[in-house]
């Protein structure tokens, strides 16, 4: 049986701002073992290993152009087809002292899917991911993984079957890593990979992202972008010598924030196109997965995204296709998408 498994694809700010307790003990084990010395907790990984993903049928191909990249994965996706939720957040409510943040949201996310979360600032679309991913634990409501509820956090045995992957906001790669070892680090860590295959496969995967010859570089020595792009080569890396691949859901939160129109659209197009590849051992092409990503970027909802879900005071208000958006009428939907001062939406 596959293991589930919640892991920092990609620390940029401090992946333990935000998180108490357990929690934080928890990940803050998150080190070298053999990078470092310290040991690393049972189910918890650095980054991904992520299955890259097919479209089912084991021939979609991915055409990075302006015109096609949100229309394949909606349309292998019915709505209407209740099978393979591989999350969902049932009446899920949770509060920061005396500030209620989330006031019982819903929502599924089914394998295959590409889901954006969008809503003003500070109205919880990152404690929605984390969560998802099970590094907050919601006040009220349940979590479900492959239908299962999720009772504690990361480290909860009982589900199994699922990984989640988190990519964090703002880049922190492990400074005191280089290139090679912040993207094997999952590998280092959890796999039996020698250590020549691992620094094999970094290269691929770098090159996967479009980047050649930085391993030996420090993370301080290279561009936001280029950043950017070593921290999704580590939330995609796996281990291809294993006869199977965990199905998986990687969340993105902001992945093109800060970055410029162009460099957001590289980052797009490989949110979309490392999600429609990965093999294993066996040759077996990797399960369809799922993503979710949170952004204010019009373009990254554009490109990256098929479906969202716009929250707002705590709560779903909206839910539809990318294309639904811009002409929705919805007063909160419409004054977010115009960015109009005038509407529901306060500042
Ligand atoms: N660990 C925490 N402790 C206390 N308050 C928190 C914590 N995490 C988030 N918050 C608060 O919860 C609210 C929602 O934060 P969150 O980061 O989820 O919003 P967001 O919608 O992602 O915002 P933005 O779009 O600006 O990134 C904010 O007011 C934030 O200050």
């Amino acid at each position: 049986m596959w293991s589930s498994a919640v892991y920092w694809a990609n620390s940029w700010s401090s992946p333990m701002h935000g998180l108490k307790g357990s929690s934080r003990s928890r990940v803050s084990l998150l080190g070298r073992r053999r990078l470092c010395s310290c040991k690393s907790p049972r189910k918890i990984l650095c980054a991904s290993t992520a299955p890259l993903l097919n479209l089912g049928d084991g021939n979609a191909s991915y055409e990075s152009n302006c015109s096609n990249t949100t229309e394949n994965l909606a349309r292998s996706t019915s709505l209407k087809d209740e099978a393979n939720i591989l999350i969902e957040c049932r009446d899920v409510y949770k509060s920061f002292e005396e500030k209620q943040i989330l006031n019982g949201i819903n929502f599924k996310i089914r394998q295959g899917e590409a889901v954006g979360i969008i809503g003003p600032s500070g109205t919880g679309k990152s404690t929605v991911l984390k969560i998802m991913a099970g590094l907050l634990a919601p006040d009220k409501g349940e979590v479900l993984i492959c239908g299962k509820i999720r009772h504690g956090l990361i480290d909860d045995e009982e589900i199994t079957g699922l990984r989640i992957g988190l990519v964090f906001q703002s880049a922190a790669l492990f400074d005191w890593l280089n290139v090679r070892e912040n993207v094997g680090f999952v590998l280092y860590e959890h796999s039996k990979m020698p250590h020549d295959k691992i620094a094999e496969r970094v290269k691929e995967t770098l090159a996967a992202v479009g980047l050649k010859d930085v391993e030996h570089k420090m993370p301080s020595e290279l561009s936001g972008g280029m950043k950017k792009r070593v921290a999704l080569a580590r939330a995609i890396i796996y281990d291809n010598t294993k006869e199977e691949i965990v199905p998986e859901v990687l969340l993105y939160d902001e992945p093109t924030a800060g970055l410029d129109p162009i460099a957001s659209t590289v980052i797009e197009d490989l949110i979309r196109s490392v999600h429609l590849k990965g093999e294993s051992r066996a040759g077996k092409l990797g399960k369809i997965a799922s993503y979710v990503v949170v952004t204010h970027q019009h373009s990254t909802i554009k490109r990256a995204v098929d479906r969202l879900l716009f929250l707002h005071e705590g709560k779903i208000v909206w839910e539809g296709m990318t294309h639904e958006f811009t002409t929705s009428t919805n007063p909160v939907v419409e004054q977010f998408a115009l960015g109009c001062l005038d509407g529901p939406i306060k500042y």
